[in-house]
């Protein structure tokens, strides 16, 4: 073996071929010699995507085994050209997280998301050096409690193991954890939150796994922890949903109102169902023909920058994003910290002249991201960024049933879901929704004080009754309601107006007013405002390459 300051030289038996190996401080490279002595092929993977090295003969999958050869070594590394491993252009060498706590939602998705973590991810964590403190949940929020009152010193990231609602729960305790450190109140819309240190990986076992899907371009457990292990940074916008000067919710794939709002709490009505619940509610709600009234605020964000209809997409390494940060972030210094101090408390990003829309509208929809899933591999709004400080809000107007229907189904195949007369979609900093004049919710003093226990009930006694989702407060299982509460002693509830006359196939009565759907959850008002934090967490991810393009 030849070793010199820059690299070291050694030839290498694989099965009965010799090779001759490289290794300089970034790339790990071997060329086949053949019998007279003459190179042939070489391969060459970058240090920074070797998984781990191991001595003897080891395999992982299916079954870890380990053969203790004394002259053997095993290098695992991101083959090159596959989901995950690194375009040798990426300018930024990831740092690799050591000490990670590990969230499993035992019944997300098909209940398998413990064995996936044991049987896929452990091995690799393992072989990879990194140590991970595991928690099996046995409550919804636990993950989301856990983030926000628990000691995390030593943690380099939080990782879920589940679908969208507990990469949630792991978005609302990382940023409420950030901001409750740096002293930034969540509530005031106009504040600049404190952009997020910790790290977020996914690894999906969910039902829908849209946020996985929308990052990586594809929901596999392996690819999402290679992207964890070799500690890959995705930076993602984050839209918070305020009720006056409350923080309602954070979401990054979509706050719908109307269509999207009335299936969510169509199917909370048949969770019985499991899965098929949302294919039988989107049926029932699309054959109730229903529309509402709205009037719809948007402040545009910077049209020479991008638009929705660019017919462009956000990969890997995206220059509208990169692009977007020093915008995001003018007092931006590298420190220890991401975007530590300095930052002003007060954004820019809301500055500009509001747009006003009013009319009825079958479906309102509000996304950070194009919110793609295995289902609809464009998404909502195909040309969407993940990390440019923007949201794609679209509007579409009432229109007769075969033309909603033409709408949904370009979710599903190549056609424009936007070249349609009665569709908008406007690229937005911002957004406030309220009722038109006659159509206010009617505002009704009411102590705001119950536990989880009455939310829960009052959660409950809506689904039974939907109508009661027109005229009902039902709180979410979020943070900022139950930390909120502790705030807010008196906080008003609202109650809505709505027409009593029976129409449409189901026979259900027609509402005046519909629910809002903040990814999944639904939200206990009507007139919301929504801001879009640009950056403002990051993930274990790369964004998604051409190799994986839906
Ligand atoms: N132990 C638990 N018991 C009950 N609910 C839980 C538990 N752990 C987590 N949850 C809640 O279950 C909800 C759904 O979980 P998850 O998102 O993992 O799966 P899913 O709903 O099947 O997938 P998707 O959200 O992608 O459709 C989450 O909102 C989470 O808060």
């Amino acid at each position: 073996m030849e070793i010199d300051s820059e690299r070291v030289e050694s030839s290498l038996w694989i099965g009965n071929k010799r090779y001759r190996a490289f290794l300089s401080g970034w790339y790990f490279s071997w060329t086949e010699i053949d019998k007279r002595n003459r190179e042939k092929k070489t391969i060459s993977v970058p240090v920074s995507e070797v998984i781990g090295v191991k001595e003897g003969r080891v395999e992982i999958q299916p079954q870890k085994k380990v053969e203790d050869t004394d002259l053997d070594f095993t290098c695992k590394f991101l083959k090159p050209g596959c989901p995950g491993s690194m375009d040798h252009s990426t300018p930024n060498r990831p740092s690799r997280p050591h000490q990670l706590l590990v969230f499993i939602n035992p019944f997300g998705g098909k209940k398998r998301g413990k064995q996936i973590f044991h049987s896929l991810v452990a091995p690799l964590f393992e072989l990879a050096g990194i140590s991970s403190h595991v928690v099996a949940t046995e409550r919804a929020n636990q993950a989301r409690d856990y983030i926000l009152k628990k000691d995390l010193t030593g943690f380099d990231g939080v990782i879920c193991v589940g679908g969208d609602g507990m990469f949630s729960e792991l978005l609302h305790g990382v940023i409420g954890r950030t901001q409750q450190e740096a002293g930034v109140s969540e509530h005031d819309p106009t504040v600049m939150l404190q952009p997020c240190d910790l790290h977020i990986g996914i690894i999906p076992a969910g039902s829908t796994d849209c946020v996985c899907f929308t990052t990586m371009g594809i929901n596999d457990p392996v690819t999402s922890t290679l992207h964890i292990i070799i500690g890959d940074s995705q930076p993602l916008d984050v839209c918070s949903v305020h009720y006056q000067s409350t923080l309602v919710r954070y979401s990054v794939s979509m706050v719908g109102y109307g269509f999207y709002g009335d299936v969510l709490a169509e199917s909370e009505r048949h969770r019985w169902m499991g899965p098929l619940r949302y294919d039988y509610s989107g049926c029932m709600v699309y054959l109730s023909n229903r529309s509402y009234p709205g009037l719809v605020q948007y402040l545009p964000a910077d049209s020479h920058i991008s638009s929705p209809r660019d017919n462009t997409r956000c990969l890997s390494g995206c220059r509208v994003c990169s692009e977007s940060k020093e915008r995001l972030f003018p007092h931006f210094e590298s420190s220890s910290s991401l975007y530590s101090a300095n930052v002003s408390q007060y954004s820019s990003e809301l500055e500009g002249e509001w747009v006003t829309v009013e009319g009825r509208f079958k479906c309102i929809s509000l996304t950070c991201i194009s919110s793609s899933c295995p289902r609809s591999p464009k998404g909502l709004s195909p040309s969407a960024h993940l990390a440019d400080g923007t949201a794609d809000l679209i509007l579409v107007r009432e229109t007769n049933p075969l033309g909603f229907l033409t709408y949904l189904h370009r979710h599903t195949n190549t056609q424009d879901q936007f070249d349609l007369p009665f569709v908008e979609v406007h690229r937005v900093k911002a957004v406030r929704f309220s009722l038109p004049p006659g159509e206010e919710e009617e505002e009704e003093e009411e102590e705001y004080e119950g536990g989880d226990q009455e939310i829960q009930a009052s959660t409950e006694s809506v689904l039974e009754d939907p109508e009661k989702l027109c005229c009902s407060n039902t709180a979410g299982h979020s943070q900022q309601h139950l930390t909120g509460r502790k705030e807010r002693g008196n906080v008003t509830t609202s109650r809505v107006k709505r027409r009593g006359f029976v129409c449409g196939p189901c026979g259900t009565k027609p509402r005046s007013v519909s629910v809002w759907n903040c990814d999944g959850e639904i939200l206990p008002h009507t007139e919301i405002s929504c801001r879009v934090h640009g950056q403002l967490v990051r993930l274990f991810a790369r964004g998604i390459e051409d190799s994986t393009m839906p």
